[in-house]
């Protein structure tokens, strides 16, 4: 196919869009270099422990909020106590973009604020249940990149974990947006393709995954003051 032709967007439910090859090769490096950043702290990059103590296979990170089960807070307790890294801007930006791609709604794009992110690693054997986005106060909706290896990206129903659900291959550079009536749908990674990534991205290997939502909580209290500015 022509890279002057754009690759169509498909709907795969209501208000769920694939965008394939959405990100430039450009972006995606920025991106595995910002991601590289945030992996190394404040907050390290680990497996999210589980209340019944598990693990994850899959390792993450955040921004803006941090996120464990199952619920959003600035600093990571269960990791090192320090306070996330700030949602940036140009990440705002990137998904008002994405909004704008999937939905064609200009409103909707410009509304759109997210304020936080989970940056997920999966290595060759890492895999991600089917389970519900649903620890935010908002239900605007969540934006998914792809850099780095494929995967299959299980999306599902609003009413159970099991069938009906379709299986989308999500490659390096996929868009995915997910909101409006499948919002709440269960989703999920039951494999990656390890070895079909493009190294030029800055990614050797495994896929990362970066979700950005709106968590649409307040503080309650102000950051801690820096150390030694008392
Ligand atoms: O890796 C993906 O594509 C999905 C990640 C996900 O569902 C999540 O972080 O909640
Ligand atoms: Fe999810």
């Amino acid at each position: 196919m022509s890279a002057l032709i754009p690759r169509p967007v498909t709907q795969v439910a209501p208000g769920a869009v694939h965008v394939p090859n959405w990100l430039t090769l450009e972006e995606q490096r920025r991106l595995v270099a910002a991601c590289r950043g945030w992996a190394a702290g404040p907050v390290p990059i680990r497996h999210t422990r589980l209340p019944r103590g598990g693990v994850m296979s899959v390792q993450t990170v955040c921004v803006g909020w941090h996120w464990q089960p199952y619920r959003y807070t600035r600093t990571a307790g269960d990791v090192n106590g320090a306070r996330v890294a700030p949602f940036p801007h140009w990440m705002v930006l990137l998904g008002r973009r994405a909004v704008l791609r999937a939905y064609d709604d200009r409103e909707a794009a410009d509304a759109y604020t997210p304020d936080t992110a989970l940056i997920n690693f999966y290595d060759g054997q890492a895999t991600m249940g089917m389970h519900q986005d649903k620890d935010e106060e908002s239900s605007a909706p969540v934006v998914s990149l792809t850099v780095g290896d494929s995967c299959v990206f299980r999306f599902g129903n609003t009413e159970t974990r099991t069938r009906p659900y379709t299986d989308v291959e999500l490659a390096s550079g996929d868009l995915f947006v997910f909101g409006g009536p499948s919002r709440y749908a269960y989703h999920g990674v039951p494999k990656v393709r390890p070895g079909t990534g493009d190294p030029a991205t800055g990614l050797r290997s495994g896929r990362l995954n970066i979700t950005m939502r709106v968590a649409g909580l307040t503080d309650t209290w102000p950051a801690p003051a820096a150390a030694g500015a008392r």
